[in-house]
């Protein structure tokens, strides 16, 4: 659903992703971790055709949105406004599937995006990203900043989604506990290199990963 192969992308004279190939598979729930700078919001914007590439592939085998670092709501228009929004180049101007699965926002539906708390934002760009019907899914630190709580209960959404809808997930996180906990497979991204990846099973036991990512080893 997903396939990069060697991609480049560039800030001016900066590289910000350096010959990175990754691929995600039809219905895959796929990890991307990485310390502050590493380039993973460079490649949720390059998937979502925000970024051009100065060299490389990316291809996308189906429709992809993407829940973007910090949501970017628009924090004038309602719940319901950003919604709809959501849903214009699908088509889709009944938001109320994404009601019936995040109930909260029905009752949310008429207040200002601006005034919502963390984890109503986080909600309502997760309920935005559905509104375009996606068959993939790009997720820009999902917990940042939100309630382990919160984090809890979309994450539960997003793996619903996934097991019940084939929906394809590309999970950017700096929560590693979250993300192998919700992937099968993940790729560590450090200053615009891939530097490991496999099954998250596999990268909790390995000493580095869990040293920078998990705060020692996992016991
Ligand atoms: N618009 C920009 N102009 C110039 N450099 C940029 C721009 N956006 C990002 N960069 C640089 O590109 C590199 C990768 O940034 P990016 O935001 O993709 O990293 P990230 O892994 O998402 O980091 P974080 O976890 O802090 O969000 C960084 O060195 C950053 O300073």
């Amino acid at each position: 659903m997903i396939d990069v192969q060697d991609l480049v992308v560039s800030y001016g004279t900066a590289t910000a992703l350096d010959h990175l190939t990754l691929t995600v598979a039809k219905g895959e729930m796929v990890a991307l971790l990485g310390p502050n700078g590493a380039g993973k919001s460079t490649l949720a914007n390059t998937l979502a055709g925000l970024l051009e590439p100065a060299s490389g592939t990316v291809s996308v085998g189906g429709r992809l949105a993407l829940i973007p670092e910090g949501r970017q709501l628009f924090p004038d228009l309602s719940v319901a406004d950003n919604l709809a929004l959501g849903g214009w180049r699908s088509g889709l101007r009944d938001p109320s599937s994404v009601y019936d699965l995040l109930p909260r926002l029905a009752e949310l539906s008429g207040r200002r995006a601006g005034v919502l708390s963390g984890g109503e934002q986080q909600m309502v760009a997760f309920g935005r990203a559905l509104m375009s019907r996606p068959e993939a899914l790009v997720v820009d630190e999902l917990s940042l900043g939100l309630a382990p709580n919160v984090t809890a209960d979309l994450a539960a959404h997003l793996a619903g989604l996934n097991r019940t809808q084939g929906l394809t997930v590309l999970l950017i996180e700096q929560n590693a506990r979250l993300a192998f906990e919700l992937c099968s497979r993940a790729y560590v991204l450090e200053s615009g290199r891939l530097v490991t990846e496999g099954a998250c099973a596999e990268l909790a036991d390995d000493p580095r990963v869990a040293s920078a990512y998990l705060g020692g080893a996992i016991t």
